[in-house]
């Protein structure tokens, strides 16, 4: 806190743009961000207003780009979201990236029931938050104990369940996260499009190249048992299908009686992401 009550400024957000942009002079408002005359709150106001008068209709679903919804100056439709429109915050990616002295990215872990995708998944995180580095894990299970409970397993509840993790994740990835989300997400059509909701680069694919027979031989919930006695329908890799990556950024391979650890694959996972420096701000 400063004398007149406000918190310094967040190093990192005073790009000259932004304050041109949102610059303001004066201003007392409980939310002023405050420092250096500046009140970034009170100008994003301003700005909506002026916008307002502006606005005459709708654009389409997508921008060119295929991110949905980002349009900065029109109010638009986004599925049965009508006259909404993207509000602009002054803190960014990019600043809190600094914060965090890391990139935000997706690492998104596939693979059939048993493959290893939650061990990894705790493996990577446990060792990033060794390295000082801030990941969260949206597992597949975990999330339909909750904000997916109502999907089931046909095709297109799976397809809605990947589609909600992948709008999560982005927005983890958003916040500077490491996001390693890890669900069977068994067809290749919903994992692109969770792909294509990130910047390009920042989506990892990980495939768990893992048979089915080894799969099926650890069974550590019995759930490949009561589907090849017939009391689950629709199981992956039994009665369910699942189509593998071809084009996947990391492939952990475990063939029969032949697997690297759980802390090996996470540490390929690691290097990968340091090559790629999304371990630095
Ligand atoms: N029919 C069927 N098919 C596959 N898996 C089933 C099924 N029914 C329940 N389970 C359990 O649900 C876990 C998979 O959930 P996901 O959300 O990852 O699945 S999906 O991506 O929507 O396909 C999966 O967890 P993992 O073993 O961790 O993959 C199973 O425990
Ligand atoms: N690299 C590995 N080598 C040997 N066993 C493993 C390995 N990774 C995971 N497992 C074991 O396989 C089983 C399934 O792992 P899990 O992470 O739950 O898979 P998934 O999340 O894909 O269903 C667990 O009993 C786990 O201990």
């Amino acid at each position: 806190m400063n004398a007149s009550g406000f918190k310094p400024a967040l190093p990192g957000i005073s790009s000259s743009k932004r304050l041109g942009f949102f610059s303001f002079s004066g201003g007392n408002q409980p939310f002023d961000l405050k420092p250096r005359g500046v009140c970034l709150i009170k100008a994003a106001m301003e700005e909506t207003r002026t916008l307002k008068l502006d606005v005459n209709g709708k654009v389409g679903d997508k921008l060119p780009n295929g991110h949905a919804g980002k349009n900065h100056n029109q109010l638009s439709t986004i599925g049965n979201s009508t006259n909404i429109k993207w509000h602009e915050c002054p803190v960014e990616k990019i600043d809190r990236q600094k914060l965090l002295k890391q990139k935000g990215c997706v690492i998104w872990i596939t693979g059939l029931s048993g493959s290893g995708k939650s061990t990894v998944a705790c493996a990577l995180s446990h060792m990033l938050y060794q390295r000082g580095n801030l990941s969260y894990v949206l597992d597949g299970d975990n999330i339909r104990h909750g904000l997916n409970r109502d999907l089931s397993f046909k095709a297109e509840d799976r397809a809605e369940n990947i589609r909600r993790v992948g709008e999560v994740a982005k927005l983890f990835a958003d916040a500077g996260f490491i996001c390693i989300a890890c669900l069977i997400s068994p067809y290749r059509r919903d994992r692109a499009e969770c792909r294509a909701m990130v910047p390009s680069k920042d989506f990892v694919e990980v495939f768990m190249d893992v048979p089915l027979q080894v799969c099926e031989n650890r069974d550590p919930k019995g759930l490949y048992k009561l589907a090849r006695a017939g009391k689950i329908k629709g199981f992956t890799g039994i009665d369910d299908p699942y189509e593998p990556p071809l084009d996947a950024e990391i492939v952990l391979q475990c063939n029969t009686g032949d697997c690297s650890t759980p802390c090996d694959m996470a540490e390929k996972v690691i290097s990968y992401l340091e090559v790629k420096g999304y371990l630095q701000a």
